[in-house]
């Protein structure tokens, strides 16, 4: 295996400027490339050999996925995330409830760590891949793990290389060193334990410790875009992304398991991405080359695209499977909630490549509302979508991040506030732009509990959510008659084709006595309207009255 350090780097990368002094440290991220065993870009079925030969834990399912175990860490540790703070990035940082300080020489300590781990194993492994389909803004992602099972995830989640782009690929922009089998040092400044995920904007180097989650590097990933895409003028939304046949693009934003994923693959549209896109001055372009899909109770009824996507290449992660038959048990959430799957996107049948889309028609907000009180579909007001966007309300579900167990209340600003690298309102501000100037009609989805709060209420039928996605995009709803739901002040369709009318409206459904149905709205409202407090400093007038009123 030839060396793979070269001066030369691909002229792909206009937005990320390079210091040739710092760039030529940076050169020297301590990794020996020349040594044996060094696997770069290796060919799938070597990585599933390599898995299976030396990761306990790890099989072929019935279906050919490379079935892994991560270990302890079943979702991410978002607090044990770090962002370096020096002077070249620190003025822009949003420093406070997801960003944390970590001083320059605590992350050269995580780093030496990381590179002896990795420069002593037996084997090494490289993925050089891309993020971002559209060229002008891609950037170059070099992966060094010592696990096969890793290696392969980010082949899957990232941008794959031609042959010929691997030959020219040059330096990488950002590297992530993830030796997540080997502790943190807790008594290194600035750790709280023995995990450490940390990021370093001017050494364009992201170190993993303590946690073999693979969610880490595919995070880690969105939230140096999340820095990089704003400073380059374009918007980096946690969202999925599909196109119908006319050529129309939506977006669903949603945290963690409120359905981007879920509700992006449909048959009569296009798939351009589940999770990380970035919506520019010509369109909407994927972060990923991959998806990375949520697999508790999964079943092939109710989602084929994603079920049928599980084959040889998918990486299955902690599920549990028949000794016998290697049949997968999706129902089994004996090893975490957060069951995943990562594949290629092109295993989904529909899916656009290049994955870049047309200005956004449709923008769905999707929440998971555990409190049973937010309607299954509201149109937004464009004052109105700032607020959600900016609130970003949602019910953590349990498992994808360490430590939360059933769903609870949160607001994530943007829907998806641990990754953000600036204040929400610089995020905001440019969604507001652009929702104004390309005419998007927003709507807010609850895909979460209905009835009843959760412990009484179920959750609403998938088929229900479909329901009313399909007819935002045959435009049934933009034609509908709405009754406006009070405190809320939401406006909410009578009817939807394939949807209960006592369902559309969250007091008809409820279960119990409208006494608790008051108080639980109260109790809702009550949380956006504090949680809200917060930002009234930075928000126009019309947004802050786009709240609820109690
Ligand atoms: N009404 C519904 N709408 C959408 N998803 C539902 C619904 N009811 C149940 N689900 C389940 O909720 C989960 C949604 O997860 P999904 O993978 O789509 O989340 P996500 O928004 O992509 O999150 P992440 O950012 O963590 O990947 C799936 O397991 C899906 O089967
Ligand atoms: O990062 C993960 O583990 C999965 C994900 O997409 C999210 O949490 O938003
Ligand atoms: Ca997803
Ligand atoms: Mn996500």
């Amino acid at each position: 295996m030839a060396p793979i350090r070269s001066t030369t780097r691909s002229p792909a990368v206009s937005i990320y400027k390079h210091d040739a002094a710092l760039d030529a440290s940076v050169g020297k991220d301590g990794i020996d490339y020349t040594r044996v065993n060094l696997l770069r870009n290796t060919a799938v079925a070597k990585l599933y050999e390599d898995a299976l030969r030396y990761e306990p834990g790890t099989s072929i399912s019935s279906a050919g996925a490379l079935v892994t175990s991560s270990g302890k860490k079943t979702g991410r540790s978002p607090r044990d995330k770090r962002i370096v703070d020096e002077e070249s990035t620190t003025e822009d940082i949003w420093w406070g409830p997801v960003n944390t300080k970590l001083s320059e020489h605590a992350f050269l300590i995580n780093h030496e760590r990381a590179v002896d781990y990795l420069n002593t194993r037996e084997r090494l492994y490289v993925f050089d891949g891309f993020a971002g389909w559209d060229p002008k803004y891609r950037l170059k992602i070099r992966v060094v793990c010592a696990r096969a099972y890793h290696s392969l995830f980010m082949h899957n989640m990232l941008i794959r290389p031609t042959e010929e782009e691997l030959k020219t690929y040059g330096e990488p922009d950002f590297t992530i060193l993830n030796a997540g089998a080997f502790p943190a040092n807790r008594y290194t400044t600035g750790m709280t334990s023995s995990t450490s995920v940390s990021i370093n904007f001017k050494l364009r180097q992201m170190v993993i410790l303590g946690t073999e989650y693979a969610g880490e590097m595919k995070k880690g990933v969105f939230t140096i875009m999340h820095y990089l895409m704003p400073k380059a003028g374009v918007l980096s939304l946690h969202s999925s992304a599909n196109q119908g046949l006319r050529g129309d693009t939506s977006l669903f934003f949603g945290l963690s398991g409120t359905g981007k994923t879920t509700l992006s693959a449909d048959p009569a549209r296009a798939l351009i991405g589940d999770d990380e896109h970035v919506w520019t001055d010509t369109g909407v372009f994927n972060i990923e080359g991959g998806c990375y899909a949520k697999t508790i109770d999964l079943s092939a009824e109710k989602e084929p695209e994603i079920f049928g996507a599980i084959r040889f290449g998918s990486v299955l992660e902690n599920v549990v499977f028949d000794e016998d038959t290697r049949i997968v048990d999706y129902a089994d959430k004996s090893l975490t909630e957060n069951t995943r799957c990562a594949y290629p996107i092109e295993y989904i049948p529909n899916a656009l490549i290049p994955c870049i889309g047309k200005h956004p028609k449709n923008i769905v907000m999707l929440t998971c509302d555990a409190q049973g009180v937010l309607p299954p579909v509201s149109k937004l007001t464009s004052a109105q979508a700032m607020y959600h966007f900016i609130s970003g309300y949602t019910s953590k579900m349990a498992g994808t991040e360490d430590g939360v167990v059933e769903p609870e209340a949160t607001f994530s600003a943007c829907f998806g506030q641990p990754f953000l690298v600036l204040h929400p309102t610089q995020y905001a501000t440019m969604l507001a732009q652009k929702i104004g100037e390309h005419k998007a009609d927003v709507w807010l989805i609850n895909t979460g509990w209905n009835g009843g709060a959760y412990g009484t209420g179920k959750r609403i039928a998938l088929k229900y959510s479909r329901a009313i996605v399909d007819a935002i995009h045959n435009g049934e709803l933009k034609n509908a008659e709405y009754v406006t739901y009070p405190i809320f002040g939401l406006e909410i369709p009578k009817a939807v084709t394939g949807v209960p009318a006592e369902v559309l409206n969250p007091a008809t459904a409820w279960q119990g006595t409208p006494a608790t149905f008051n108080a639980t709205v109260s109790k809702l409202a009550a949380l956006f309207n504090k949680n809200f407090a917060k930002y009234a400093d930075q928000a126009t007038e019309d947004v802050i009255a786009a709240g609820p009123k109690l």
